[in-house]
C-alpha cells in the first residue's frame, strides 16, 4: 500500500479487514526482559503488556530504564534476557534493526531522528521509503508528509523541501511524531516525551490525533514527565523503577500524587513551587544586564533589566521573542545591551548545542568551571574531580562522572547541561528551558538551586514553556509577537496570569 494513494485520514489505519477485534489483544509484551550496558542494569526483569486500541502511560525518574525498553519493544535493540512478543508471536532475540516482526511497531524520539542536512521530505523517505512509490518519491514524500502534519499539527508551519537544520525545536518535533506515524500499518506508536519541545496547541492537536488513532485500533505508548498530562490522556499508567515495571494501574482514580508516590517520591507533593520568592524592588538592586529598546531579529522595542541576585522569568507563548532576548543577553554586540560580569548559557536544543557528544560526564560538566579553578593557568585535577562529585551527587546524575555523555538518558545528560552552567563562576546565568525531559523531583531540586544561587548573588534569566515554574523567579516579562506585554513581580505571577496575558488581544498561537 502507498501512503500517496491513502486518504488523507486513516494513513495508518490498518486495513479493515485486519482491524484488531475491541477486546483489548495484546499488540505487543515484555516477560522478564533485561538489558545490561557495561555495569548499568538499565533494565532488571521487565513485565509489561501494551494492548491494542489503548493509550498506556509510563513514568519513571531520569534513568529508570523508559527508552532503554522502547528501543527494546520497537525491535531496535536486544534484549539480553526475557521474551519480546508481537502480535503473539515470539520475536528471537537475534533479530535485526528493522525487522518485519517490528515494522507495525514505531517509534517516535525523545532526541529526534532525523537527518539535519536533508530535507523534511528526504527524511521521510528515509523512515517511511516501504510504503512510497520508487518513482517520484520526493513528491510523494512530501505530499504525504504535509497531509500528516495537517491533521496531527494544523498550522504547524513546516514545508517539506525545508532542510531539518533550519527548523525550530519544535518543528523538528512534530515531523518527528508525524515521520514516526508514516506506515502503511501502525500497530504500536511510541511517543517518546513527545511534547517537551511542543507549544500547548500543538500538544492538543497531538493528543487528539493520538484519540483518533486509538479509535481505529492502534495502542499508543506515551513517555512522560508531565504526570498530569499522562493522567489525562492514557487509560492505563506503568510505572518503571531501576529497571522495572513496579506499578500498572488504570488511569482512572490515580492522582498525580500516588504516581509520584509509586515512582518513589518519599514527599507527596514534590511539584510544589513553596514559597514565593521574596519580591525585592526592582529598583533596589544593581543592574548587572540590560537590554534597551531592542529591535529586529523578532523582537521590537524590547526592553529588559537584570539585577543582582535577582531570577527573572521570559515567559508567554513558544517562539515569541524568548530566545532572541536570551541570545542578545549572551552575545551583547549592540549598543542596546549592557552586561556587566561574565555569563553560562543552557542552550535549549542540547543535541545541536549543549551535548559534547565524545565527552564524558565530567569533562562535559567541568569544562565552563575549569579556567576559574585553575591556579596560574594550570588545570588543578583534583578540585576539578572534587566539583564535578559534588554536581553528580546533587543533581543524582544517573551513570557517574566516568560515563560518555551520549550513554547517559536524556533527562541525565540535561542535568550535567545546567550543572556545567551552576559549576562556573558565572555572574549571570541564562537557561532556555533548561528542565525539558528532566523528571519532577530533580525538578524541584533544580528550582532550589536556581533560588540558592540567586540568594549567593547569582542572577539568572530563565525561559519556560511551563508556566507554573515562573513562580519561582523575582520578575517576569510576558513577550508577544517580539515585544514585552506584561511585566509581572512577586504575588502577581501566576500561570492564569502569565496565560491571560499571553493570548489578550490574540488568538493566534505561533508554535
Ligand atoms: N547506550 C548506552 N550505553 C550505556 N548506558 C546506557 C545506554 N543507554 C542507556 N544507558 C543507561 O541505562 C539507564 C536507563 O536509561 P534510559 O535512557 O532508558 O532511561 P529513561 O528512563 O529513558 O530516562 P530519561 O527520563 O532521562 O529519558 C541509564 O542509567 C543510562 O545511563
Amino acid at each position: 500500500m502507498h501512503v500517496d494513494n491513502l486518504p488523507v485520514g486513516p494513513l495508518a489505519a490498518p486495513p479493515s479487514g485486519d482491524r484488531e477485534p475491541t477486546g483489548a489483544q495484546p499488540v505487543v509484551t515484555a516477560r522478564q526482559v533485561t538489558r545490561t550496558y557495561g555495569r548499568t542494569r538499565a533494565l532488571t526483569g521487565v513485565d509489561l503488556e501494551v494492548r491494542a486500541g489503548e493509550v498506556l502511560g509510563l513514568v519513571g525518574h531520569n534513568g529508570a530504564g523508559k527508552s532503554t525498553l522502547m528501543r527494546v519493544l520497537a525491535g531496535l535493540e536486544a534484549c539480553d534476557e526475557g521474551v519480546v512478543t508481537v502480535r503473539g508471536q515470539e520475536v528471537p532475540r537475534d533479530v535485526r534493526p528493522g525487522a518485519a516482526e517490528f515494522r507495525a511497531v514505531r517509534m517516535a524520539y525523545q532526541e529526534t531522528s532525523l537527518c539535519p542536512d536533508l530535507t523534511v521530505a528526504e527524511n521521510i523517505w528515509i523512515s517511511s521509503r516501504r510504503c512510497l512509490p520508487r518513482l517520484r518519491w520526493r513528491r510523494a514524500a512530501s505530499a504525504a508528509v504535509q497531509r500528516r502534519l495537517d491533521e496531527m499539527f494544523p498550522g504547524h508551519g513546516v514545508v517539506p523541501r525545508d532542510r531539518v537544520e533550519a527548523l525550530t525545536l519544535a518543528r523538528r518535533q512534530m515531523v518527528e511524531i508525524a515521520r514516526a506515524s508514516l506506515v502503511d500499518r501502525l500497530d504500536l506508536l511510541i511517543l517518546d516525551e513527545p511534547t517537551e519541545s511542543l507549544g500547548p496547541d500543538a500538544a492538543r492537536s497531538l493528543y487528539d490525533h493520538v484519540r483518533t488513532l486509538t479509535a481505529r485500533g492502534t495502542a499508543v505508548l506515551l513517555i512522560s514527565h508531565r504526570i498530569r498530562e499522562v493522567l489525562s490522556v492514557a487509560d492505563r499508567v506503568a510505572v518503571m523503577r531501576d529497571g522495572a515495571v513496579v506499578a500498572d494501574k488504570p488511569a482512572a482514580g490515580l492522582s498525580e500524587d500516588d504516581v509520584l508516590v509509586l515512582m518513589g517520591a518519599e514527599v507527596a507533593a514534590p511539584a510544589d513551587p513553596g514559597p514565593a520568592p521574596a519580591a525585592v524592588p526592582a529598583g533596589d538592586r544593581p543592574v548587572i544586564a540590560e537590554l534597551r529598546a531592542a529591535s529586529g531579529h523578532g523582537l521590537h522595542d524590547v526592553s529588559v533589566r537584570v539585577g543582582a541576585g535577582e531570577v527573572v522569568g521570559l515567559a508567554g507563548l513558544a517562539g515569541q521573542g524568548q530566545q532572541e532576548v536570551l541570545e542578545r543577553l549572551w552575545r551583547p554586540v549592540r549598543k542596546d545591551t549592557t552586561v556587566l560580569g561574565s555569563r553560562a548559557y543552557v542552550p535549549g536544543d542540547r543535541q545541536r548545542s549543549g551535548v559534547l557528544p565524545l565527552w564524558s560526564v565530567a569533562e562535559n560538566l567541568i569544562v565552563t568551571a575549569m579556567r576559574g579553578l585553575a591556579r596560574y593557568g594550570v588545570r588543578r585535577r583534583a578540585e576539578e574531580a572534587a566539583a564535578v562529585r559534588s554536581w553528580v551527587d546533587r543533581l543524582a546524575i544517573r551513570g557517574g562522572a566516568d560515563a560518555g555523555m551520549t550513554e547517559l538518558s536524556g533527562g541525565n545528560q540535561q542535568k550535567v547541561i545546567v550543572a556545567r552552567a551552576f559549576a562556573s563562576t558565572a555572574d549571570l546565568v541564562l537557561l532556555d528551558d533548561p528542565f525539558r525531559g528532566v523528571d519532577v523531583h530533580t525538578k524541584t531540586d533544580l528550582y532550589s538551586l536556581i533560588r540558592e544561587e540567586a540568594a549567593n548573588g547569582r542572577s539568572v534569566v530563565w525561559h519556560s514553556s511551563e508556566n507554573a515554574e515562573m513562580a519561582h523567579c523575582d520578575r517576569v516579562y510576558v513577550l508577544r509577537a517580539g515585544r514585552v506585554v506584561a511585566e509581572l513581580a512577586g504575588e502577581e505571577i501566576s500561570e492564569e496570569r502569565i496565560i491571560a496575558v499571553s493570548f489578550a488581544e490574540s488568538t493566534e498561537a505561533p508554535q
